[in-house]
């Protein structure tokens, strides 16, 4: 088994990052609270108290923030699986939990958390419920009064990889004022198997797995019991199962129960690959008390678990009296499951050490001729091929170990058994009846003819006697040095037994007809359940067990001795009658009568015993008494024989043929009444396999069903994100292009408003003649803004003005060389003189100039000592 892990949490870890669907989540960061537990197994840190041992959290804590306020990720489940990425990298961490809540996901609702779980790893149990501590001032705050809930809290089932697709089960939010109510406790039963790996094994760990889990009870194991494969028709051969079920109760719902189990499952390796396949575990509910669950992911009772022994058997064993609700008793269930024979071992006190009891059957399987693998088909192979003897099972000559008595299959039984009606006589009467060397051709052939004459059911006499006595199966007489019926008595399901079967009062109540009414095992585990403590010995890994069939099982009635007369039946009867008074007819065939003192006489060798058809006997049975015949072991005249004792013994020979003849007729006859029966039975069971394939089959389906659907919601719901982020994206493009068109349409409703551009002329105007460059000759030859050569300033002082009208536009002229620092003059003074009245002047300061913009014009000094003189045309005001 693995060591034992501790689980390590860190919880509420905020940190900012730019992680949504969302672009805008992606431009601004939102925080992230982070919930993380790790699954280390602490056992060095503990004795070394050093943190090299063990997993640092606040190594942990920088790790994750460095994720969350790492690259973007579209969704919290991506940046769970980074998360749970940069955590398993650590070799000790062995498996962990990690939940990633969005307190500020942008949902137009009003929500308390959005949050994604993943586990990895291995994460055995469940993580332990965890308060909150709130630090005020320094030190921890009294617990508050309301129960947690969420991440790890009892109402909030641990998300497991095998159920990440199926929504989470919704905790009921408990506010302070919800008092805290104890669950109800239901008892339950689970059923274990599996047929890949090292089975024992891995079914010991989940039990292990179980017992760790906080609101689980384990109340009992049951033996482990190898089972042939139950396969659906055409599926191919598997191995041998090994099976057991488990008693329990929990305050945990069926789904809680579901997904732990499932947990287990996947923790421990189970794979699906195919339905029925070959498995390392798998976990059933079978029950739940009384509660009926029938939804996608859930039926309780197991549909499946009434028709199959290899859940019934094991149930059986650790509860004798158990019902699956809706089905009736688990013990008739069982008689009626096709796989009954498909139980070839069987082990208790399995859970001490598991390994070496797949290795150790194996090679007690092989030595019995089994393999294991199983025989495809739903109708199970007859199972039974035990070793013939002692010797050839291995380690069965040391007398200290306990006996393997595979379960006897019925009702076929596939190797005829040595068996008949001879070995229903008790071994003095048999030596006593046998006939000697020399005794007489008819005796020895009516021997002959019951030695083999194997057992009928319908042999069984109604009145229980100690020699049918459940237990006394004559197959376990046939290995008597090992632990038998006699030695250990069988425990009959119903009815506690008696601890010999000879100890059996006469008045022991009959035996329940169930078929398997007394599987039971020879070595109990400590339970609760009443069960039977007989003296196998424990040794080895755990106990294997005798199993022992009831007698009271019509379908074991093979193997029961009836029907032989032995000392306590006819004989008994006869004499106690001869002393009594009129013999009295028994439902037997025979009776031991018809001794002739003449043949006596005549063959004094012979042997004075004779078996006589009843109804021969039955001619005259007054006269028995009348002629006061007393049976005395040896000699009895019978009141029928007429005079003459040659005739007699001629007739007797003649009837005794006759009736040997009616013998073999009516055997022949129930020889055809069984083959049909049997033929009938297996029909039925293929019937009933059919069915069961019929229902696997429909439940399959409709699984597939429910997959494809909700994969088809997933689908969808993926295309609706889709669908909703692009029109997210759509409508922040038409936000975009709106507020672009608006602008436009402002520029263009501005340019509406805007006088047309003035068509613009320019001419420079004459420096005035004490200008700051009027002196300069050797100025450049000016040119207008347009590109028109206006001769030297010279030439163009002489030039006028051109005779604009100034006065209609708003003019004024402009000293830049203020700013310049060349004149401080404004040169609006200095042009006025030569403008037109009431031309404005003055420095412009408010108004950026030579734009082609300006209501007003510029004129400017430059550096050519001329001024142009820029204008509205007139024209276009
Ligand atoms: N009572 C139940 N116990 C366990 N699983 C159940 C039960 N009822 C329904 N299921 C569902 O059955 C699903 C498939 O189970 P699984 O693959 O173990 O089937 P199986 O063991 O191969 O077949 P079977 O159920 O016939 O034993 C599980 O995921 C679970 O959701
Ligand atoms: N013997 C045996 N056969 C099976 C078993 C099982 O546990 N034991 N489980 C099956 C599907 O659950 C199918 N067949």
């Amino acid at each position: 088994m693995s060591a034992k892990l501790d689980i390590i949490t860190l919880r509420g870890l905020t940190a900012e990052g730019i992680h949504g669907v969302f672009e805008f989540e992606h431009a601004a960061p939102q925080p992230f609270v982070i919930d993380i537990a790790l699954w280390v197994d602490t056992t060095d840190a503990i004795s070394s108290d050093d943190i090299a041992d063990t997993v640092s959290y606040a190594d942990v804590a920088n790790d994750v923030v460095a994720v969350v306020e790492g690259p973007p990720a579209h969704l919290i489940e991506t940046l769970a699986q980074r998360i749970s990425d940069v955590l398993l990298a650590n070799p000790r961490v062995e498996g962990l939990e990690v939940t990633v809540h969005k307190p500020q996901a942008p949902l137009e609702q009003e929500f308390t958390d959005v949050a994604v779980t993943v586990r990895r790893g291995n994460t055995p149990g469940t993580i332990a419920r965890i308060r909150d501590i709130t630090v005020v001032d320094g030190k921890v705050a009294p617990e508050a009064d309301e129960p947690l809930v969420g991440f790890g809290g009892p109402d909030e089932a641990p998300a497991l990889p095998s159920l990440v697709e199926s929504p989470p089960t919704p905790a009921a939010p408990l506010t302070p004022q919800t008092p805290l109510q104890e669950p109800q406790s239901h008892p339950f039963v689970l059923a274990l198997g599996g047929n890949v790996g090292d089975v024992p094994v891995t079914l010991a760990a989940a039990v292990s797995h179980l017992i760790d889990i906080p609101r689980i009870h384990i109340h009992d194991v049951s033996p482990l019991l190898r089972t042939h494969a139950v396969l659906a028709p055409g599926q191919a051969p598997q191995d041998d199962h090994w099976n057991a079920v488990i008693l329990g109760s929990t305050t945990l719902t069926p789904h809680e129960l579901l997904n732990h189990t499932a947990g287990i499952e996947a923790a421990l390796g189970r794979e699906r690959h195919e339905h029925w396949g070959p498995r390392s575990i798998d976990i059933d509910i079978i029950s739940m008390g009384d509660l009926h669950v029938s939804d996608a992911t859930l039926t309780i009772p197991h549909p499946r678990a009434h028709l199959r022994a290899f859940v019934l058997a094991p149930w059986l064993l650790i509860d004798p009296e158990a019902t699956l609700p809706g089905f009736g008793s688990i013990d008739d269930l069982l008689s009626r499951t096709a796989d009954l024979n498909g139980i070839v071992d069987a082990v208790d006190d399995w859970l001490e050490s598991p390994e070496g009891i797949q290795a150790e059957s194996d090679s007690l399987v092989a030595a019995g001729g089994h393999t294991r693998e199983s025989s495809p088909g739903a109708e199970p192979q007859p199972v039974l091929n035990e070793p013939s003897t002692l010797a050839e099972i291995p380690g069965m000559s040391d007398p200290a170990r306990p006996l393997v008595i595979p379960p006897i299959a019925v009702p076929e039984i596939a190797q005829p058994l040595a068996l008949s009606r001879l070995d229903r006589l008790d071994p003095s009467s048999k030596a006593s009846l046998q006939p000697d060397q020399g005794a007489d051709l008819l005796w020895h052939k009516v021997w002959n003819s019951w030695a083999q004459t194997p057992i009928e059911p319908e042999d069984i006499p109604q009145q229980p006697t100690a020699e049918n006595e459940p237990g006394n199966v004559t197959r376990q007489r046939e290995t008597p040095s090992v632990t038998t019926a006699q030695d250990q008595p069988p425990v009959q399901a119903h009815a506690p037994r008696p601890a010999t079967p000879s100890s059996a009062p006469p008045s022991s109540p009959p035996v329940p007809a169930s078929p398997i009414a007394a599987v039971s095992p020879a070595v109990s585990l400590p339970r609760q359940a009443p069960t039977p403590t007989p003296a196998a010995s424990a040794q080895g890994n755990g106990h294997r067990l005798d199993f022992v069939v009831s007698p009271g099982n019509p379908a074991t009635s093979h193997e029961t001795r009836q029907g032989v007369p032995s000392r306590t039946e006819a004989p008994h009867t006869e004499v106690a009658s001869a002393a009594e008074g009129p013999a009295v007819a028994q439902p037997l065939p025979f009776q031991q009568v018809l001794v002739d003192d003449a043949v006596l006489e005549e063959n004094p060798g012979h042997r004075p015993m004779r078996w006589a058809p009843l109804q021969h006997f039955d001619a005259d049975p007054s006269g028995a008494a009348g002629s006061g015949h007393a049976f005395s072991g040896r000699t009895v005249n019978h009141p029928s024989v007429p005079g003459s004792r040659a005739e007699s013994a001629v007739a007797d020979e003649a009837r005794a043929r006759a009736e040997l003849e009616r013998i073999e007729a009516q055997r022949a006859e129930e020889a055809r009444r069984r083959a049909l029966r049997q033929e009938e039975e297996r029909r039925e069971r293929e019937r009933l396999a059919q069915e069961e394939f019929e229902r696997e089959r429909r439940a399959q389906e409709q699984y597939q069903r429910e997959r494809l659907a909700r994969e088809q919601r997933e689908i969808a719901a993926r295309e609706a994100t889709r669908l909703q982020e692009e029109a997210v994206r759509a409508e922040t493009a038409r936000i975009e292009a709106e507020r672009i068109a608006a602008q436009a349409r402002a520029a263009a409703e501005r340019e509406a408003t805007r006088r047309p551009l003035p068509k613009r002329t320019a001419q420079y105007a004459p420096l005035p003649e004490d200008g700051p460059r009027a002196s300069s000759e050797n100025l450049t030859r000016g040119h207008g803004v347009d590109g028109a050569d206006y001769g030297s300033a010279a030439e163009m002082g002489e030039r006028p003005l051109p005779q604009w009208d100034f006065s209609s536009a708003k003019v004024t002229i402009v000293d830049d060389s203020s700013e310049g620092g060349r004149n401080a003059t404004p040169r609006a003074s200095l042009l006025a003189p030569d403008l037109p009245e009431g031309t404005l002047t003055g420095a412009v300061t408010d108004l950026p100039s030579a734009t082609g913009m300006l209501d007003r014009v510029t004129m400017r000094p430059t550096a050519t000592g001329m001024i142009p003189v820029v204008k509205r045309d007139t024209q276009h005001p």
